[in-house]
């Protein structure tokens, strides 16, 4: 289908391959789409199928084997790497699976951060992560740290992070994979709602069929192929009629490995964040 508007990103006969050892394994084999602005895009396949991979190479964080990745008329993959943080931090936000926030600062320290990054005053960055956190409906969870947060909450701060320095795309990686289904339609909402709302364009990787919905163009992935483009027509989609009974939450003991183990994924993410953001 011919679509119109401004192509934000342009995906052209990109492949990666990862060696293990021997083994060749071709994660994503010569793939070309287009995004244009403000359209929700969704990356759909099974586990194993090269999404993530897809995504990666699309935010700069993996390299490609071969191909170009073009984003807002500028070939990622041709950028020092001083240059892409920057454009990184200008033009990209990021919502991970498992939050990746920094257990030890508060919601609005969490917020602020990419504010910090890109050099924002503290009276007008406290201001914009407030105003973020109070839009996601975490005006009173402020001065809570993640711990003290549900998964759905945790979320929440980490779209405000994504979303608080306006950027044109934001990648998000299974944003709701730990959460249940109320949560699930919830987050969404806010994510396509903020998204709509400044004409940001989305691109977000999922297993589940269900959510699609919330797309405008589907991008079917199987073993690193694409398998079909779909897009969808607004005016026909229909809520989501998934079952909302909560899940129970989980009571797990946590052994001293355990902790240490947490502790030390809390000193990666603060170092991913910094890479990142
Ligand atoms: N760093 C890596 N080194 C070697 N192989 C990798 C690496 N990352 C991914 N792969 C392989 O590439 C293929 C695609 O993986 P990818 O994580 O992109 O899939 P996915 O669709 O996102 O899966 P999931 O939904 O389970 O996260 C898989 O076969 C995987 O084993």
């Amino acid at each position: 289908m011919e679509q119109n508007g401004e192509k934000v990103i342009e995906v052209k006969n990109v492949k990666k391959v990862y060696r293990m050892g021997r083994e060749r394994i071709l994660a994503v084999d010569d793939v070309s789409f287009e995004i244009y602005k403000g359209e929700f895009c969704c990356l759909l396949g099974t586990s194993g199928s090269g999404k993530s991979t897809l995504l990666n190479l699309m935010a700069g964080i993996e390299k490609l084997s071969t191909g170009q990745i073009i984003i807002k008329g500028k070939n990622i993959h041709k950028m020092s790497e001083k240059g892409l943080a920057k454009f990184r931090q200008r033009y990209l936000g990021f919502v991970f699976q498992s939050y990746n926030l920094i257990n030890s600062m508060t919601a609005l320290e969490n917020v602020e951060l990419p504010l910090v990054f890109k050099k924002v005053r503290p009276r007008s960055r406290e201001k914009m992560a407030r105003e973020m956190l109070t839009s996601v409906g975490l005006g009173k969870r402020m001065r809570h740290r993640p711990k003290e947060m549900s998964g759905g909450q945790q979320q929440r701060v980490g779209i405000a992070r994504a979303f608080v320095a306006k950027p044109e795309i934001v990648f998000a990686d299974e944003p709701t994979g730990n959460l249940d289904t109320r949560t699930t339609k919830e987050v969404m909402n806010i994510i396509k709602d903020i998204a709509k709302k400044n004409n940001q364009t989305i691109v977000m990787v999922t297993h589940d069929r269900s959510l699609a919905q919330y797309a405008d163009k589907i991008i079917h992935i199987l073993d690193g192929k694409i398998q079909e483009v779909e897009v969808v027509d607004r005016e026909e989609i229909c809520e989501v009629n998934a079952a909302e009974a909560a899940q129970q939450p989980e009571v797990k003991a946590v052994t001293v490995e355990e902790a240490i183990s947490k502790l030390n994924q809390e000193q990666e993410n603060i170092k991913e964040q910094v890479e990142i953001l």
